[in-house]
């Protein structure tokens, strides 16, 4: 496993990585999450000694990294999938990092076949795709069948039968007992890959919880419902207890009440319906809202700019409803 305690990076007065503290468990995939900036290369450059806290420790199997005695036996990772020299072929990056390292130079062809670069194990990695890069970076982060595994941002650039089979990878790798450690900017593509989530805003951390959880707690459902007689509509909800919230395209939308329900209702005021759908909110909104506070560049008509620090998430305009649970218990945990 990985532990971290209090894992501090600072760049001069940039604070990067901010006392984060959890452990990333055997025989899972734990998605790293946070907006672009967050500190997740960074966190994970630690991780792997490429870079030095300022405070805080950083142990995998228990051991400082520096205290391992093969590392890429204890721990493969996929950082920059172009850092590879243009030059070596496939064939020959793997085999320089194989007698680096004291491995057995028939892992080369091994991880060149699960990862499905035989067939140009010989030709020069600078004129592969970003995919194939991506890889082979992964080629040699499994060269020395390692029990734990970061990936940072494997998707990137990858076409969908490439992201496909990335996911189906980690997954494997977790199930045969591996740490597996991914990061991402994406929350909808952790969902389908993570079965547990750690998430960062500005270098700190603001979950760190089952996807199952953070499903249930960020899965609002709610009902919509539009009508050419909106304010009767309205009434008759009123009626019966039921609360509809007005919102700009002209529909109500209703919390907490079944969609069989609404529409008998209607129907037993003989009022006409234009819509009566399910709603349900994604994870990725929910993901944004988590994290809005400590995005570090909006989007703005032009140049960047700045985020300003430690706001709250965006709550809804006066009126509209409150998502139920959305971020409610991280903020809570963060205050
Ligand atoms: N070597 C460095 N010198 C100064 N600042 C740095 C350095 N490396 C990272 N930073 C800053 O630290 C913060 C965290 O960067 P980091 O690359 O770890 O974030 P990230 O979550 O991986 O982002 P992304 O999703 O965009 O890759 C950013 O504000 C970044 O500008």
């Amino acid at each position: 496993m990985i532990e971290l305690a209090g894992l501090t990076k600072h760049y001069g007065d940039k604070v990067a990585v901010d006392h984060l503290t959890f452990t990333v468990r055997p025989g899972i995939v734990t998605g790293f999450l946070g907006p672009n900036g967050a500190g997740k290369s960074t966190t994970m450059r630690m991780m792997l000694d490429l870079d030095s806290p300022t405070s805080g420790t950083v142990r995998i199997d228990g051991k400082h990294y520096r205290q391992l005695q093969d590392p890429l036996t204890s721990i493969g990772a996929l950082l920059e999938a172009k850092s590879v020299h243009g030059g070596r072929s496939a064939a020959n990056h793997l085999l320089c990092l194989a007698q680096s390292n004291g491995l057995p130079r028939g892992r080369v062809g091994e991880v060149l076949e699960m990862v499905g670069l035989s067939s140009v194990a010989k030709k020069r990695a600078k004129g592969f795709s970003l995919g194939m890069s991506q890889r082979l970076g992964i080629a040699a982060a499994l060269l020395g069948d390692p029990q734990v595994l970061l990936f940072d941002e494997p998707v990137n650039g990858l076409d969908p039968e490439g992201i496909h089979w990335i996911r189906n990878l980690m997954k494997n790798l977790a199930a045969q007992g591996r740490t597996v450690f991914v990061s991402s900017h994406l929350m909808s593509e952790m969902a389908l890959t993570a079965d547990h989530l750690v998430v960062i805003g500005q270098g700190r951390l603001m979950a760190d919880t089952s996807m199952k959880d953070f499903i249930h707690q960020n899965s609002r459902s709610y009902v919509r419902m539009r009508s050419p007689e909106q304010e009767k509509l309205r009434d008759a909800l009123q009626g019966e207890g039921i609360r509809a919230v007005a919102v700009g395209d002209g529909s109500l939308e209703i919390d907490g009440v079944p969609v069989e329900r609404l529409g008998e209702l209607a129907a037993a005021h003989h009022l006409v319906l234009h819509e009566l759908s399910p709603q349900h909110a994604s994870l990725e909104e929910a993901f944004m809202r988590l994290t809005a506070g400590s995005v570090e560049y909006h989007a703005h008509d032009g140049d960047p700019v700045p985020a300003q620090a430690g706001l709250p998430p965006e709550s809804p305009p006066p009126g509209e409803p409150q998502p139920a649970g959305w971020g409610a218990d991280w903020q809570k945990k963060r205050s």
